[in-house]
């Protein structure tokens, strides 16, 4: 596949975990308990609850339901990415780097019927500076299932700032209000 913006450039390196990554094994959680990717208090959200991997990589799993159709019973191309993006996202945690997509490429290799168990899993492929470099792809019928999405992202690091300037301000506040929802933001910044 030729080079795209998503494609580290030579000098990216692989960074070490971590030291405070969560466990091989660790469950992730969400970030924030209203999003659609990953918080279990969205009415219908995807609800991803990845698990951190040996390395720099996640995985996840994500039953897809009649509320995902695209086409008759087939799961819509963007819900896909969505899943996709949110998988993408966790590796955040191993990096303790709060960073947000700049750009996401998908590929839909085949078409995921209605009911399928998406078996996902991201990486990181290489950071240089702010950019962070990864990779995911999405098999059905099994974690070693053919895959059916792959994907290429460019996340960009960010401080908390990024959401305290742009989030709605209603929403911002209840989150500043909770200090167990701070105190899981701001590990991100405690030892950087
Ligand atoms: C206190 C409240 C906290 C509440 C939140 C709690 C926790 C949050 C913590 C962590 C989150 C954890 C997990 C998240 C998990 C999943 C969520 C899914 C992820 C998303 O769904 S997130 C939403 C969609 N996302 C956006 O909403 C981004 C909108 N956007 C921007 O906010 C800016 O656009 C930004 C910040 C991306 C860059 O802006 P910027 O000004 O900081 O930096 P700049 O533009 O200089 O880019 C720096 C270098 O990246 C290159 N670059 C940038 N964009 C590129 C592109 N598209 N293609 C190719 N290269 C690109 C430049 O070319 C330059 O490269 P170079 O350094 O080589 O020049």
């Amino acid at each position: 596949m030729p080079p795209t913006p998503t494609t580290p450039p030579p000098d990216a390196v692989i960074p070490e975990r971590h030291p405070q990554a969560p466990a091989p094994g660790t469950r992730l959680g969400s970030h924030y308990e209203h999003c659609f990717g990953c918080g279990p208090q969205h009415p219908g959200g995807l609800r991803i609850d990845a698990v951190a991997g040996e390395g720099l990589d996640v995985t996840a799993e994500l039953t897809v339901r009649d509320v995902h159709q695209g086409g008759p019973g087939l799961a819509h191309g963007g819900l896909l990415t969505t899943a996709m993006d949110e998988t993408l996202g966790t590796l955040n945690w191993l990096l303790h780097a709060p960073a947000v997509t700049g750009r996401l490429e998908t590929d839909f290799l085949s078409p995921v019927p209605v009911d399928s168990v998406l078996h996902l899993r991201a990486w990181i492929t290489g950071v240089h500076g702010r950019k962070i470099y990864s990779a995911a792809e999405a098999r059905i019928g099994g974690p070693d299932g053919p895959v059916a999405v792959r994907a290429q992202a460019l996340f960009v690091q960010v401080k908390l700032e990024h959401f305290t300037t742009h989030g709605r301000p209603e929403d911002i506040e209840k989150v500043l209000d909770d200090p167990d929802l701070m105190k899981r933001a701001r590990a991100f910044e405690v030892n950087p």
